[in-house]
């Protein structure tokens, strides 16, 4: 190739990576003219959650999530905004519908508007773990069946959640999905941060329960098999009400990433990875800290408190298996046996409406006003 086109094919890089993106007036448009805030309902590693009201659309309840300023004069980057425009076009049933994105000329802040879920796994499993109560067959097999039915299509779309946790997976109060899964939060973590550092710089907790292990042993990858890793481990938190790895996070202080407890807890429902089960191990920055522990036996099917010969414990441990390449996928996890015995999965997971647990509050218990 001669100099010429070399300098031109540099000249077309250069547009394609600078093209300016045109921020459409919705972008732009005050959040507040469109929207009517309640209150604040939480808040995470981007920022606040607040319940509103559509004013076009008044009966629609909507989830507004503010994110806070990145670093004085870091706006976002174009790529961020491209991908945010590109997220907006993912539909499914079981994903939380991204309806809006502004950019609030006031406070410059990014706004996302989502279809409001009254219900998500954190506050339902928190409600059985402390009354004592069970989840019903049914209601465990429709959740994962679902939640595996929106993660098969994000990874079908090239999206890889990241960060995938209870409080991620909405459920739906009422109206005619009631009872049904929404995954939320997906494609942030990509465009905003990794969810690698223990504790995010506003001083939020990130938790590492879910995290895979070849995160935790310093794979710089995310592959489609670390969300598979987050539904297993919260497959059998929804067996047992409890967080099957509650590792305790490192002091962020402390300069290694590694997450010696994590691993341990791990390590000792699983037993320790041998080459033979994962080998390409050998290849991972932390490999060595756990090729000299002592061995354990595998006990998740009595961590879990399931039958080994049970279909149930064959999905489960497919899914939190070692190697992340003979991990099932989520398509694959879909045929399984499980789903094809009695019970079947259901479209409202907990089978009857309206569902028995205590709603989302302000998170101070008094009404909020968008800007104090
Ligand atoms: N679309 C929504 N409808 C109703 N509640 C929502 C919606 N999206 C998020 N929430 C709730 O708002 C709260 C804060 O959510 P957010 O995603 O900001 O933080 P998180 O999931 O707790 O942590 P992280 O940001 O680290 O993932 C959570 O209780 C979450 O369930």
């Amino acid at each position: 190739m001669n100099s010429h086109s070399n300098s031109q094919q540099a000249h077309l890089q250069q547009q394609q990576v600078y093209s300016p993106i045109v921020l459409t007036s919705t972008h732009r448009q005050d959040v507040q003219e469109k929207y009517q805030f309640s209150y604040e309902i939480g808040s995470g590693t981007y920022g606040m959650v607040y319940k509103a009201d559509d004013k076009k659309r008044p009966t629609n309840k909507v989830a507004v999530k503010k994110f806070r300023s990145t670093k004085e004069g870091e706006g976002l980057s174009l790529t961020a905004y491209r991908e945010i425009g590109l997220l907006k076009e993912l539909s499914n049933e079981n994903i939380i519908k991204l309806l809006d994105v502004c950019l609030n000329p006031k406070d410059k802040l990014l706004y996302l508007i989502f279809d409001y879920a009254e219900f998500d796994l954190f506050g339902i499993i928190k409600y059985h773990r402390e009354n004592q109560s069970h989840f019903s067959d049914v209601t465990i097999k429709s959740l994962i069946w679902q939640v595996l039915n929106g993660m098969h299509y994000l990874h079908s779309n090239w999206v890889i959640h990241r960060d995938l946790k209870p409080s991620n997976i909405l459920v739906m109060g009422e109206g005619k999905e009631v009872g049904t899964v929404k995954i939320g939060d997906f494609g942030l973590a990509r465009i905003f941060q990794s969810p690698l550092k223990p504790l995010n710089e506003n001083g939020v907790v990130v938790t590492i329960w879910y995290r895979s292990p070849e995160l935790l042993l310093g794979s710089k990858h995310y592959t489609r098999a670390v969300d598979i890793w987050a539904i297993g481990c919260i497959f059998a938190e929804l067996i047992t009400t409890k967080p099957l790895f509650p590792g305790k996070e490192k002091d962020p202080k402390i300069p290694s990433l590694f997450q010696d407890d994590q691993v341990d807890k791990i390590v000792k429902v699983l037993g320790k990875p041998t080459l033979e089960m994962w080998p390409d191990v050998k290849h991972l920055p932390e490999w060595k800290r756990i090729s000299n522990m002592e061995p354990y036996p595998n006990t998740l099917a009595k961590c879990v408190g399931i039958d080994e010969k049970s279909n149930a414990y064959d999905l489960l441990s497919k899914m939190i298996l070692y190697d992340p390449s003979k991990r099932i996928t989520a398509s694959e996890a879909l045929d399984h046996p499980y789903f094809k015995e009695q019970p079947l999965p259901m479209a409202n997971a907990f089978a009857k409406s309206p569902i028995p647990y205590p709603h989302r509050l302000p998170i101070n218990k008094k009404k909020r006003e968008f800007d104090d």
